[in-house]
C-alpha cells in the first residue's frame, strides 16, 4: 500500500552489537543517539540495562540528557528504547532484576523478548507452556503499570508458529493481555522462507489487533531484507533492523538497504527526503563509530553500488544513466563512479578524463592513447581500480597537464634485521626546483625508512606532506611461480584532509614497487594542495 507510514525501529546498538567484531562504548552510543535523533528514526534500542556497566552508564547519561530543558523535544521524534527479557521462570515480576532494571533505565519505551517456540520453552526455560504464558503476561503488565510503552519481541515466532500455531499465537495473546502496545514477530534463527513470513504475518493480522505490528528478521538464510519487505507487504507497521546489517551470526535486516527499497521503490513513508539523501553518509558513520570495515559492496550505499567497470556499460550510462542504474545515486547520497581497467572502453576513459579536460570527446586520439597505456600497464600487473590516484597522474601526464613537483634523483636503502627497532636506513637525493637535497632517515623496515626520508626531505618544501598520512599498505604477489623473485603489486592508501588516494607500484623488487606507490602518493598530496590534481 503506497504512502503508508512505516516506523523504523533501529536495534544497531543492541542486536547489531551482538555481531562479531561490533562494539560501541557508552560514549559512542550517545553520539549515535544524537545522529539518529537528527535523522528522525522512530525508535532506537540502545542496550540492555543491567546486562553490563556500559549499558547502565549509557541509560544514566541518556536520561539526564533527555530531562534537561534544552533537550525536551527529542522525545517528540525519537524514542530511546531499553531492551530486556521477561521475568525468569518461577519468579514474580516485582522480584525480577531484568524488569526492575528496565524501569530504572529511565527509558519510556521498553521491549522485552519472550519465548513462542515450545522447543525453547521445554529445553531452554525448562518449564511448562502455562508458565511461559504467565511470565510473558505478568512481565508486560508490570511494565505497563509502571507507565511504560511496551513492545513484545516474539522470539522465534515463525519457528514456533510452524511447530504449534495455537501455542505461538497464545504467546502473542498473553503479551496483548498484559497491555503490550506492539508485537514484534522475530525470525530469530534467520532461516524462515519468505512464503512462511507472509503467511505468519497475515494470520496475526487476522487474529489479533495490536496497535503496532513489527517484524525482526535475521540473515542466516540471506533473506532478511526480502523477508522484511514481504512482512511489510503482508501488513506490518514497523521494521526492526540495523545499519549495515550488523548483528548476531550473519546479521540482521539491513536498514541501509531496506529504507531505500521501501521509500524509493515501494512508496512507503519512513524518513524525510533530505534524510534519505544522506543515507550513504549515515551508514558509513555507523561503521566508523563501531570501528568496523564498511562493506563497499552494499546495495544503495556502498562505493561499488554505482561503480561501472565494463566499457559497454559506461558507454550506455553516458547515453542514458537508466540503462545501467536502477535509481539515481544522488537519491541516496551516493555517486556514480567509472572504473578504469583492462575491461574499459573509450567511454570509461573519456568520462574520467573530463575531470581534467571537460571538452574532451570519445574520439580524441588522447583517449585512445590512454586506453593503450592503461591496458598495457594492467597487463604488467598494475590495477587502477584500487589505485585511482596513480590513474589520475597518468591521465594528467597524457593530457599534458602534469607538473611533477619534485624528482627523486636517487635512493639507497639498507636493512639490518638483527638490530631490533629502527632496523633500516634510507638515503634519498631529491631535486625540488633548483635545489638538491640529500637526507637520511631510519625506519622500522626499509619501506618505512624510505617513507620517512622522503617526508622529512619534502616536508620543508611542501607543508601538505606533513599533514598527510599513510593509512594502508598492501602487497600482493602477482605470480608466485618465481617464489621470492616474483613480481609484486604494492598499493598504498594516503589521506590528506577529506581526500584519500590509492597509488600503485609494480616490480619484482618490493622496495622499488613501494617507492613508486609512495612517490605517486606524495605527488598527489602536493598537487591537490596546489589545486592541480
Ligand atoms: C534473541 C536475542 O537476541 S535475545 C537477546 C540476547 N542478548 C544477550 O544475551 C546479550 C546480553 N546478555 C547478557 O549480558 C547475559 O546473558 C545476562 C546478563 C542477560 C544474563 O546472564 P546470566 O544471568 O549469567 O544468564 P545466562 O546468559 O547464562 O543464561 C540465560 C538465562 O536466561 C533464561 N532465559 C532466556 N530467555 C529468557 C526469557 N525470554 N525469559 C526468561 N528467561 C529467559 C535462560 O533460561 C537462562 O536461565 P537459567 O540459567 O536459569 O537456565
Ligand atoms: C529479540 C531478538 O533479537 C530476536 O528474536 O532475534
Amino acid at each position: 500500500m503506497a504512502d503508508k507510514r512505516i516506523s523504523i525501529y533501529d536495534t544497531t546498538l543492541r542486536d547489531g552489537a551482538q555481531g562479531e567484531g561490533v562494539h560501541f562504548s557508552a560514549k559512542d552510543k550517545l553520539f549515535y543517539m544524537q545522529k539518529m535523533i537528527e535523522a528522525g528514526i522512530d525508535y532506537v534500542e540502545a542496550g540492555w540495562p543491567g546486562a553490563n556497566p556500559k549499558d547502565d552508564e549509557f541509560y544514566r547519561t541518556m536520561s539526564s540528557w533527555a530531562d534537561s530543558a534544552e533537550n525536551q523535544d527529542w522525545r517528540l521524534r525519537t524514542r530511546v528504547v531499553a531492551f530486556g527479557s521477561t521475568c525468569r521462570v518461577g519468579e514474580s515480576p516485582e522480584k525480577s532484576d531484568s524488569l526492575n532494571g528496565l524501569i530504572a533505565s529511565g527509558a519510556n519505551t521498553l521491549t522485552i523478548f519472550g519465548k513462542t517456540w515450545k522447543l525453547h520453552v521445554e529445553t531452554v526455560l525448562r518449564t511448562s507452556p502455562q508458565e511461559n504464558l504467565r511470565i510473558i503476561r505478568e512481565s508486560v503488565e508490570y511494565l505497563v503499570k509502571a507507565g511504560k510503552e511496551v513492545f513484545f519481541d516474539a522470539e522465534h515466532y515463525f519457528d514456533g508458529w510452524q511447530d504449534d500455531p495455537a501455542f505461538a499465537l497464545s504467546c502473542l495473546e498473553a503479551a496483548m493481555l498484559g497491555g503490550a502496545k506492539g508485537l514484534v514477530l522475530c525470525d530469530t534463527n534467520g532461516g524462515t522462507y519468505t512464503r512462511e513470513i507472509t503467511n505468519g504475518v497475515q494470520i496475526v493480522r487476522q487474529e489479533l489487533s495490536p496497535a503496532i505490528l513489527g517484524i525482526h528478521t535475521h540473515n542466516d538464510g540471506g533473506l532478511a531484507v526480502v523477508n522484511t519487505l514481504a512482512a511489510v507487504e503482508a501488513g506490518v507497521d514497523q521494521i526492526q533492523g540495523t545499519w549495515n546489517g550488523f548483528g548476531e551470526r550473519c546479521g540482521n535486516a539491513n536498514l541501509s538497504t531496506l529504507i531505500p527499497w521501501l521509500q524509493l521503490k515501494l512508496g512507503y513513508q519512513l524518513l524525510e527526503p533530505e534524510v534519505l539523501h544522506n543515507i550513504s553518509y549515515l551508514s558509513r558513520y555507523v561503521a566508523e563509530l563501531a570501528n568496523y570495515p564498511f562493506d563497499e559492496k552494499q546495495p544503495f550505499v556502498g562505493r561499488s553500488a554505482f561503480a561501472h567497470k565494463a566499457g559497454m556499460h559506461v558507454d550506455a550510462v553516458m547515453k542514458n544513466n537508466r540503462t545501467f542504474e536502477h535509481i539515481d545515486p544522488a537519491s541516496v547520497g551516493n555517486e556514480r563512479r567509472v572504473l578504469i581497467s583492462d575491461q574499459s572502453g573509450k567511454a570509461n576513459l573519456c568520462l574520467k578524463m573530463r575531470r581534467f579536460k571537460p571538452e574532451i570527446e570519445k574520439d580524441d586520439p588522447l583517449v585512445e592513447l590512454a586506453m593503450e597505456r592503461i591496458k598495457n600497464a594492467e597487463n604488467e600487473g598494475f590495477q587502477y581500480e584500487t589505485a585511482e590516484g596513480s590513474l589520475d597522474l597518468l591521465l594528467l601526464e597524457i593530457l599534458g597537464k602534469y607538473e611533477q613537483p619534485f624528482t627523486l634523483e636517487d635512493y639507497h636503502v639498507w636493512s639490518d634485521p638483527l638490530r631490533g627497532e629502527l632496523d633500516s636506513v634510507a638515503v634519498v637525493k631529491v631535486q625540488v626546483g633548483d635545489k638538491q637535497v640529500h637526507i637520511a632517515a631510519e625506519g622500522d623496515g626499509p619501506v618505512h625508512a624510505l617513507d620517512q626520508a622522503l617526508r622529512s626531505t619534502l616536508g620543508a618544501f611542501f607543508p601538505a606532506i606533513e599533514e598527510s598520512e599513510l593509512t594502508d599498505y598492501k602487497v600482493r604477489v602477482l605470480d608466485g611461480s618465481r617464489g621470492t623473485g616474483s613480481v609484486v603489486r604494492v598499493v598504498v592508501e594516503t589521506k590528506h584532509g577529506v581526500n584519500t588516494w590509492g597509488t600503485i607500484g609494480v616490480s619484482s623488487n618490493i622496495i622499488k614497487a613501494s617507492a613508486k606507490a609512495l612517490l605517486d602518493a606524495l605527488y598527489l598530496v602536493i598537487l591537490s594542495s596546489q589545486g592541480k590534481a
